[in-house]
This record gives C-alpha cells, structure tokens and sequence, in this order.
C-alpha cells in the first residue's frame, strides 16, 4: 500500500482530510477549508482551499474532480478538470470551482466540494525523432470516423 502524507494547515485542525464514502470508492472527497461562506455566483470562478499540503510518492499524481451530485444539481464543476497536483508540490492544495449553474452557490466550510483521484504516472523520456511508426489511422483525427 503506498503512502500519500497529508499535512493540515495552521488554523485548519478541524478540516476532515480527504475520505473515501464507501468501502471502493475511487474518489477522496475533499472538504471546503474557507473561512466564511462564499458564493459563487453563476459563471464565476474561485480557487477554494482545502486546508491541507501533501507529500506523495513520486510515481503518484493526484487529480482533483468534481463531484457529480454538485454538478447534476448545482452546475458546480472543477473549471481545470482533472486539476493535476504533482508528487512534489507542497503548497495548500486549491480546487478551482465554477459555477456553469443559473443560481448563487453558497461554499461553506467543510463541505465536501470535489474529490481526489490518485494515478500512477509513467516515467518516460522524450526523444525527438524524424520518422514515426505508420498506422491505418496515420493522421485521421477530430472525428473522421464519423458519428455512427
Ligand atoms: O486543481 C489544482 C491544480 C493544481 N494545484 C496545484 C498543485 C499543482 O502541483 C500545482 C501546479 O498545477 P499545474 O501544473 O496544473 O499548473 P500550472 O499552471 O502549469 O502551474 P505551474 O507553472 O506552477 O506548474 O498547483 C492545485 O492545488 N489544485
């Protein structure tokens, strides 16, 4: 099982850390770390603290979601979707939400407001190169196989 530390934040000791709501949820539920209420008024956008930084192996990346309670209900979504935290950034993690509603959204502290997926993220090398392999696509693409 591999380790992802989390570190709350001076002020944020009653911010619940990312939690999983079932037994094989996917998803860690994130929590509204704003120290009042914010409203999010209909097109707006706002980078919502979480209240904690975090240390994960480097082979780790967490993407950050929306939920889709909020988004079926509300129109709130991560503008940025998935939002990337690297393995080796340890500033506050922010989420990023939008309101693509049509009504004020009211953010109060320790709502849960997105969740946090974890991958794995392939170590690879870029190499610059003259040819490519061919294939039966080649460079068919944004729809050129059509829609049915
Ligand atoms: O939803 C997000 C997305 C990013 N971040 C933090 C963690 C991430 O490691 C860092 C940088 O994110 P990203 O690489 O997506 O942003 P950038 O615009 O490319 O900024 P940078 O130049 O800092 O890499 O910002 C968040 O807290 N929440």
């Amino acid at each position: 099982m591999l380790q992802v530390q989390f570190k709350k934040l001076p002020g944020n000791e009653d911010i619940v850390l990312p939690q999983k709501m079932s037994e094989w949820a996917a998803g860690y539920d994130v929590h509204a770390a704003v120290e009042e209420e914010v409203t999010l008024m209909p097109g707006e956008r706002k980078l919502i603290p979480t209240g904690f930084a975090m240390a994960m192996p480097p082979e780790l990346e967490a993407q950050v979601r929306p939920r889709s309670g909020l988004a079926y209900k509300h129109g709130i979504t991560c503008l940025n979707s998935p939002g990337t935290i690297d393995a080796d950034y340890r500033g506050e993690v922010k989420v990023l939400l939008a309101n693509l509603g049509q009504e004020p959204f009211v953010i109060t502290r320790g709502e849960r407001i997105a969740q946090m997926v974890f991958q794995f993220v392939p170590q690879i090398t870029i190499v610059e190169s003259e040819e490519l392999s061919e294939t039966v696509r080649a460079s068919g693409g944004f729809g050129h196989t059509g829609v049915k």
